[in-house]
């Protein structure tokens, strides 16, 4: 028998209906249990973990963290053959980008969640879970870094996203699909995925902040930034790695006082590049020392800066940084 455990962290998934008002609330982890005996037909026996109950939008780096350390805990046991973490699906990638770029070790990390609380018809999480831990203890899962399933399919945590508010088929990878997909008697994976920087497993680096342009912005919020004395920035820039006119006073202020900032685009696939040569284009961007991020989207780049920011605070080492480890 393989031996599996699940730390359990909040989320819908940890959630119930009220059925009197529709709320939806935390209730606890404890009705997962249920689906357990289900796995012993998978030859699996797993052991729970109930770490915390919290939504994930009151997920903050540090508890990142700390679900990081837990992870190393339980890998630790030699008897311990994989991780599940559940978790709530509004910051889940954030998440599991953080624990991909900082767990060492090869063994299967796979995190889960659901759409729709414990009560609730068409109730996703008991198979969601099932499969999470199918994953886990597939020995093909080993050495991919940190993988999400969800509505029978396997995405890597460097390319997936919560891509709707509500669909069960939420988790997409826009760029590259799917790594893997899972049917009733099988785990197939069609992608293969090499890890190629881990991170110290730190608390990640405070103060580093992330702005949206949009048409006609300006520089308010990046000088409000400067004036937090910001560790880091992340620009959600448009298209190719464009900027309108007015963000860039206060951008150029943030550059040149040492914070160091990461270019990232609002489009959900390609990349940034110094093509464009007008004021605000990429090109003058590049040139100002903007750290061009391939391919990740506004809230993974900044977790990426968070942690690489223990290892450099020089714009030319993080731009290495953030290259080798291509995303898109
Ligand atoms: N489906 C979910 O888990 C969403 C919930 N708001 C959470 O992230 O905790």
């Amino acid at each position: 028998m393989r031996q599996i455990t699940i730390i359990t962290t909040g989320g819908t998934i940890a959630m119930a209906e009220d059925e009197q008002t529709g709320d939806v609330k935390p209730l606890g982890s404890e009705g997962l249990k249920r689906v357990l005996p289900l796995l012993s037909r998978y030859g699996v026996q797993v052991n729970m973990d109930h770490f915390c109950n919290l939504p994930s939008p009151h997920i903050t780096p540090q508890w990142m963290h700390r679900i990081g350390q837990r992870v190393i805990h339980h890998l630790s046991n030699p008897d311990v053959d994989g991780v599940v973490i559940t978790h709530g699906t509004d910051t889940l990638e954030e998440t599991a980008y953080y624990l991909d770029l900082t767990l060492p070790g090869d063994l299967p990390v796979i995190m889960t969640g659901a759409m729709r609380s414990q009560n609730e018809l068409g109730a996703d999480g008991p198979l969601n879970l099932v499969n999470a831990v199918r994953v886990a203890s597939h020995p093909r899962a080993c050495g991919k870094g940190t993988l999400v399933v969800f509505n029978d399919e396997i995405h890597a945590a460097r390319w997936v996203t919560k891509t709707h508010t509500s669909n069960v088929a939420t988790f997409q990878s826009p760029s590259q699909g799917p790594v893997g997909t899972i049917t009733k008697k099988d785990i197939l994976f069609h992608q293969t995925l090499d890890r190629r920087r881990v991170y110290p497993l730190l608390p990640p680096v405070e103060g580093v902040y992330l702005v949206k342009a949009a048409a006609g912005t300006d520089d308010l919020l990046i000088q409000a930034v400067l004036q937090a004395k910001a560790r880091g920035l992340v620009v959600e820039a448009l298209g190719q790695g464009n900027l309108p006119p007015a963000m860039l006073p206060g951008l150029k202020k943030a550059v040149e006082s040492g914070i160091p900032t990461v270019l990232v685009s609002r489009c959900h696939h390609g990349f940034v590049e110094d093509t464009y040569g007008y004021d605000g284009g990429g090109k003058q961007l590049k040139e100002w020392g903007i750290i061009f991020a391939n391919g990740l989207n506004g809230q993974k780049a900044r977790i990426q800066l968070m942690a690489a920011l223990h290892v450099s605070r020089d714009p030319a080492r993080l731009q290495t940084f953030f290259k080798e480890y291509p995303h898109g």
